[in-house]
């Protein structure tokens, strides 16, 4: 496999709090990898020395081949990766069209997503257009994020925490919809807790563990085998 995203032997601290102590991974074009793992293990620290928010102290980031560790985030964006972080950053005070329509004005990248496009896959958010997002729920400002960072024409989508906090059903409709995302052919790197969700969606799993990688594999294995999970995830 060619990876689209490589990381070799990452590390990276906030201040003198070490986190990843040399996480290595990789990503296929087309792939829906996923990093599973406690609380506090890393995850979104990984996510973020991918998009260059904190930059690793050692370890390339590649892109495509190329070591892109210590760009900064919106040249790391304008090269193709997108970061839907946990939080879920809306302009509370703006429409869910107004968000949509800024982001599409940004794009620093030209490519197929418009807001059309985005109320194709995320339908509720066409009802919805008129609305402050300071409203939505959590599944629709969910949505709303992924299709804001989407606006940017993103080649790999890094999705942190996306169920995070959200009913099951809205889970089940947010699931379908980041896998129609996934047969469109774009790449995503997810990272949840909620490992049931992850692993319906990803083709290979990552587990870690103190800010190093514990286990690799594909998805179907922690899926179909319940004693590995319990080794791996204490579930
Ligand atoms: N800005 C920060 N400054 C200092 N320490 C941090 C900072 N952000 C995270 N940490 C610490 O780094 C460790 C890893 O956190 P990280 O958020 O990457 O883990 P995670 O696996 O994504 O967990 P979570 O699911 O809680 O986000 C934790 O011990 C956390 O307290």
């Amino acid at each position: 496999m060619s990876a689209l995203l490589e990381l070799q032997d990452v590390h990276t601290a906030y201040g003198l709090s070490r986190v990843l102590f040399g996480i290595s991974l990789q990503i296929g074009a087309g792939e829906c990898v996923c990093l599973l793992g406690r609380n506090g293990v890393g995850k979104t620290t990984t996510m973020r020395s991918i998009m260059g928010l904190t930059r690793p102290s050692a370890g390339r980031v590649l892109w495509k081949g190329r070591d892109i560790a210590g760009w900064m985030p919106h040249r790391i964006a304008r090269a193709g990766i997108g970061f839907v972080p946990e939080d879920r950053r809306v302009f509370a005070e703006l429409t869910v069209w107004e968000n949509l329509d800024v982001a599409e004005r940004a794009a620093q990248r030209r490519g197929p997503w418009t807001v059309a496009r985005v109320y194709e896959t995320f339908p509720a958010l066409r009802d919805l257009a008129g609305r402050q997002a300071g409203f939505l729920s959590g599944g629709e400002q969910q949505m709303l994020t992924i299709g804001r960072t989407l606006m940017c024409n993103p080649e790999l989508l890094l999705l942190d925490e996306p169920s995070e906090g959200l009913a099951p059903l809205v889970v089940d409709r947010l699931l379908e919809q980041v896998g129609a995302l996934k047969d469109q052919g774009l790449t995503i790197l997810l990272a949840e807790q909620g490992v049931d969700f992850s692993l319906r969606l990803a083709d290979r799993a990552y587990v870690l563990e103190k800010g190093t990688v514990r286990h690799s594999g594909p998805a179907a294995e922690l899926r179909d085998d319940a004693a590995l999970r319990h080794r791996l995830l204490a579930l």
